[in-house]
């Protein structure tokens, strides 16, 4: 699913925040991105997502090749591709159904199947009763499963969340996780950033430590192993 060889980037004002990774990440796994702040894991992030090119290395991501891509086929890989962040990026004027609707129109879906996968998706995090509120209206934890709905609507092989549930407090982050796991048993590969001692040490998966822009430690069914 994920394919990266001696990954490097360097920003234009000189900060080398990727020194040399390489990594693999198989289709349907769970992979906890860890390491203090200024890592390099929002980087490595947005390079998976084509936010960022790679300076130097190979990059490969659901059978797109990101060094080659050019600027008009990254539509291509969003596709494949769905995202959750820290700060939810909900449309504020439109509604938790247009919300969710937003990302199936612009893929051109018809309709009547926009309508079907909206109310699927609603029902999936738990909001269809929801469906006209607007986000100031819900509580952060709604709002982020309406991200969620949003970024799962297309399909996607991939989730990506950086830090979800770094707004929530505890039980909403657990009901997140809860939600996010059960995306992962159907089949979809996730990548999650998180500073969750708690959350990377109870449910247990591949944690994947950056520090300095390398990868320190790669361990299946990992800990944390930073202070929270
Ligand atoms: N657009 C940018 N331009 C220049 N430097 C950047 C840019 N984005 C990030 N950096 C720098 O790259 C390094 C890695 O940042 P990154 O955001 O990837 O870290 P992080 O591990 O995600 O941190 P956090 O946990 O705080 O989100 C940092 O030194 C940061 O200041």
């Amino acid at each position: 699913m994920i394919k990266m060889k001696d990954v490097k980037k360097t920003y234009p004002n000189g900060v080398q925040a990727l020194n040399g990774i390489t990594i693999d990440i198989d289709l349907g796994e769970f992979v906890y991105l860890v390491g203090q702040s200024g890592a390099g894991k929002s980087t490595f992030i947005k390079i998976i997502f084509g936010d960022e090119k790679a300076s130097a290395g190979d990059v490969k991501v659901a059978g797109h090749d990101l060094v080659n891509m050019k600027r008009k086929e990254i539509p291509m890989l969003r596709r494949d591709i769905g995202v959750v962040f820290q700060d939810f990026k909900l449309l504020p004027t439109m509604t938790v159904y247009e919300n969710v609707a937003f990302a199936l129109e612009v893929v051109e879906e018809t309709p009547k199947n926009i309508r079907k996968r909206v109310m699927e998706v609603l029902d999936q995090v738990g909001l269809k009763n929801k469906a006209r509120f607007i986000p100031d209206e819900l509580s952060g934890g709604e709002q982020q499963r309406v991200a969620i709905a949003r970024a799962i609507a297309n399909y996607p092989k991939l989730l990506i969340a950086d830090e979800p549930t770094g707004n929530l407090d505890p039980d909403t982050s657990w009901e997140i996780m809860k939600i996010l796991e059960e995306i992962n048993a159907a089949g979809t590969t996730i990548i999650m950033a998180t500073h969750s001692k708690e959350i990377v040490n109870t449910i247990k998966r591949r944690v994947i430590a950056i520090d300095g822009g390398i990868i320190v430690r790669d361990q299946h069914r990992g800990d944390y192993g930073y202070e929270s």
